[in-house]
């Protein structure tokens, strides 16, 4: 009988993951696995891979094993690595708890965008500690279709095009990448966001992800949107020092953003373990080939 991987299945509002549990980073997992894992028919399904190594046993997150013992090796459905993925960072969270690695109460995890510091509440939502929104200068334009906009640019640790839109309708069926100009402000590809107003400091928004197209919620695409949203309404933290809250829709749920006078920006919502199980490691070796 073939060898069997352990993995497990999770989301938060509905951008969802495999789960890796592999401390000693002993899995090789090359674009071509994480695809075969991510693929919703031929393999379990998911955005991306959040693959769990403890930082001392991996080579991108060696130097910061004394803040964080557990590392989020982030890949995207494509298999393509990430810097950071905020939605991620709660379900890993999630999976610690669930594993008995960590209990409820603050904890902190090594990504590649640096340790992010992590609550899990007693009513069960996880809030994420993101660091502050770069908000580089330059007009960036997105097109769908005969739709074109304007749009903000601005890097949680992993790139966005932050677009305000009439409908979110226009935004198409978003299964190819929209295109943006110029090339040269993402030169490593780009998340897009579309975003429409509900209310006082409340938006809704639909996002095709780099790496993994159109998914049901994207938390480091929710903080660049509440950025460029309070900026749009004249409100910056860092100049009135008063935070701001906005509630971001997404297709898969909410979640609250709140940006601090300081830069911090602080992301809470649902994060879910759904299922557990095992991988045949006889049909991750053949699909890899
Ligand atoms: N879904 C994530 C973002 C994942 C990475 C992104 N696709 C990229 O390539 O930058 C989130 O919740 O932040």
């Amino acid at each position: 009988m073939s060898s069997r991987i352990a993995f497990l299945k999770g989301h938060g509002t509905e951008n969802d993951f495999v789960i890796l549990p592999d401390p000693e980073n002993a899995l090789d997992l090359p674009p071509a696995a994480v695809a075969a894992l991510c693929d919703r028919r031929a393999g379990i399904g998911g955005d991306g891979v959040l693959h769990v190594v403890r930082s001392a046993a991996h080579p991108d997150a060696r130097h910061l094993a004394a803040e964080a013992e557990w590392f989020m090796d982030y890949r995207n459905g494509d298999g393509s690595v990430a810097e950071m993925c905020g939605n991620g960072t709660r379900v890993f969270a999630r999976y610690l708890q669930h594993a008995g690695l960590a209990a409820e109460g603050d904890l902190a995890i090594a990504t590649r965008g640096g340790v992010k510091k992590i609550h899990i509440a007693k009513d069960g939502d996880v809030t994420v500690g993101m660091g502050s929104a770069r908000l580089p200068e330059g007009e960036v334009t997105v097109s769908v279709g005969e739709h074109s906009w304007p749009a903000r640019n601005v890097n949680m640790g992993n790139p966005h095009a932050v677009a305000f839109v009439g409908d979110l309708a226009d935004a198409g069926d978003l299964l190819s990448p929209p295109p943006f100009r110029p090339a040269a402000a993402y030169p490593d590809g780009v998340n897009v966001e579309f975003v429409v107003d509900r209310g006082p400091r409340h938006v809704a928004m639909r996002v095709h992800e780099r790496g993994s197209g159109e998914t049901r919620s994207c938390g480091t695409g929710a903080c660049a949107v509440a950025v460029a949203a309070a900026r749009r309404d004249g409100a910056d933290p860092a100049v009135t020092g008063t935070p701001v809250t906005y509630t971001v829709d997404v297709p898969g749920g909410t979640l609250v953003i709140t940006e601090r006078p300081d830069g911090e920006i602080e992301m809470t919502g649902a994060a879910v373990i759904v299922a557990e199980g095992e991988i045949a490691a006889d049909w991750l070796e053949s699909v890899v080939g």
